[in-house]
C-alpha cells in the first residue's frame, strides 16, 4: 500500500484560525503584534518566502514591516537595518532571511538581534535555550516538524529518528527539539561526512531528510512502515523535489512530500512565535 501523505496546508489553516483568534485578543487589550522582516538581495525564491510572511500576517491581523536591502549592502548598512528593528516599538519579532550573500557573515548579523524579537529562535541566545531544554522562540522547520508528527499520531517518545542535514535553520535546532524531554526521541544526525548513511536511515523508524539532494534516500534504504519527513528543497526543470525517491512511498507508511508538506507549517510557526511571544509581554500566557 502507497504511504499516506502528510500535507501541511490543513494544520497550517487550523493554527492560522487559532491564531486569528489570539491576535484578536492582544488587539482587544491595545496590543498589536508586528513582525519585521529583512531581505538582502534579489534571490527569487527568498523574495517570494518573505512575501508570503507578510501575507500570513495581515490574514491573521499581525501588523508587518518590510525591509529590503540590495545584495552589495555592506555589513554596516545591514547592522543598522538590525539596530532600527530591535528600536522600532512597532516591531515586536523579526527575522533576517537567511541565506545572506557571501559577504555579509550570518552569525554575527545574528547575534546583534534583540534576543527578545527573534522570531525564529536562531538569535545564539535562542538556540542556547534549546541546548539547555529552556523556554524560547523554536526554529520554524523544526516546530512544524514536530506539529506534522504528532497531528498524525506518530509516537515521538522512544522513537529512532534519523535527521540528514546538519544546517543551523533545520538539522541542527531538529535534533535538539527531538531529544528535548517533552518530545524525548533517540536522534541520529547524518551529514556529509556520513560514511554509511543507509545504515541510519534503516535503522530509523522517522527519517527527516534536509539536505536538498534529489533522490538522496530509496525505498531500500528505509525499514517497512518508516516515517518521511521531505524538507530539503531542490528546484528542478520538472518543479520542486525533496530528498526522497518515488520508490520509497512502497516502502513508507507516512510521507510530507516536497511541496506541500513542512513548507506550509514553516510559514505557520512564525506567526505562531511572534503571538507567543506577545502574549507572553501582555502578561497572557
Ligand atoms: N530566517 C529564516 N530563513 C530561512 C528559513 C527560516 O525558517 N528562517 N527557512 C527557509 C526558507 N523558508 C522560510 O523562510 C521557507 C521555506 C519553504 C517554504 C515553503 O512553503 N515551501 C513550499 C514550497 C514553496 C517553494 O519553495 O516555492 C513547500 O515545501 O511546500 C516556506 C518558507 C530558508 N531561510
Amino acid at each position: 500500500m502507497a504511504a499516506t501523505p502528510m500535507l501541511g496546508k490543513p494544520l497550517a489553516e487550523t493554527i492560522k484560525a487559532d491564531l486569528s483568534q489570539r491576535v484578536a485578543r492582544l488587539r482587544a487589550q491595545g496590543i498589536t503584534p508586528g513582525l519585521g522582516t529583512i531581505l538582502v538581495g534579489d534571490d527569487p525564491g527568498s523574495q517570494a518566502y518573505v512575501r508570503g510572511k507578510h501575507r500570513d500576517c495581515a490574514q491573521v491581523g499581525i501588523t508587518s514591516i518590510q525591509v529590503e536591502l540590495p545584495a552589495e549592502v555592506s555589513r554596516q548598512g545591514l547592522e543598522a537595518e538590525v539596530i532600527r528593528l530591535n528600536e522600532d516599538p512597532a516591531c515586536t519579532g523579526y527575522i533576517i532571511q537567511l541565506p545572506l550573500p557571501k559577504h555579509l557573515d550570518e552569525d554575527r548579523v545574528l547575534e546583534l538581534m534583540d534576543p527578545d524579537k527573534d522570531a525564529d529562535g536562531l538569535h545564539p541566545t535562542n538556540l542556547g535555550r534549546l541546548v539547555l531544554d529552556a523556554e524560547g522562540p523554536l526554529p520554524c522547520t523544526p516546530r512544524g516538524i514536530v506539529h506534522m508528527l504528532r497531528a498524525h499520531g506518530v509516537e515521538l517518545s522512544g522513537a529512532e529518528v534519523c535527521v540528514i542535514g546538519r544546517g543551523t535553520t533545520i538539522g541542527r535546532p531538529m535534533g535538539l527539539l527531538l531529544t528535548s524531554r517533552a518530545v524525548n526521541a533517540t536522534v541520529t544526525t547524518c551529514h556529509t561526512g556520513t560514511t554509511d548513511l543507509a545504515a541510519h536511515t534503516r535503522a530509523a523508524d522517522v527519517v527527516i531528510a534536509g539536505a536538498g539532494v534529489p533522490n538522496l534516500v530509496t525505498g531500500q534504504m528505509l525499514r517497512p512502515g518508516a516515517v518521511c519527513v521531505a524538507v530539503g528543497i531542490t528546484r528542478t526543470e520538472e518543479g520542486l523535489v525533496g530528498d526522497f525517491a518515488a520508490d520509497v512511498t512502497d516502502t513508507a507508511s507516512l510521507i510530507a512530500p516536497v511541496p506541500g508538506g513542512v513548507g506550509p507549517l514553516t510559514r505557520v510557526m512564525l506567526l505562531a512565535n511572534v503571538v507567543d511571544r506577545a502574549e507572553q509581554l501582555a502578561g497572557l500566557d
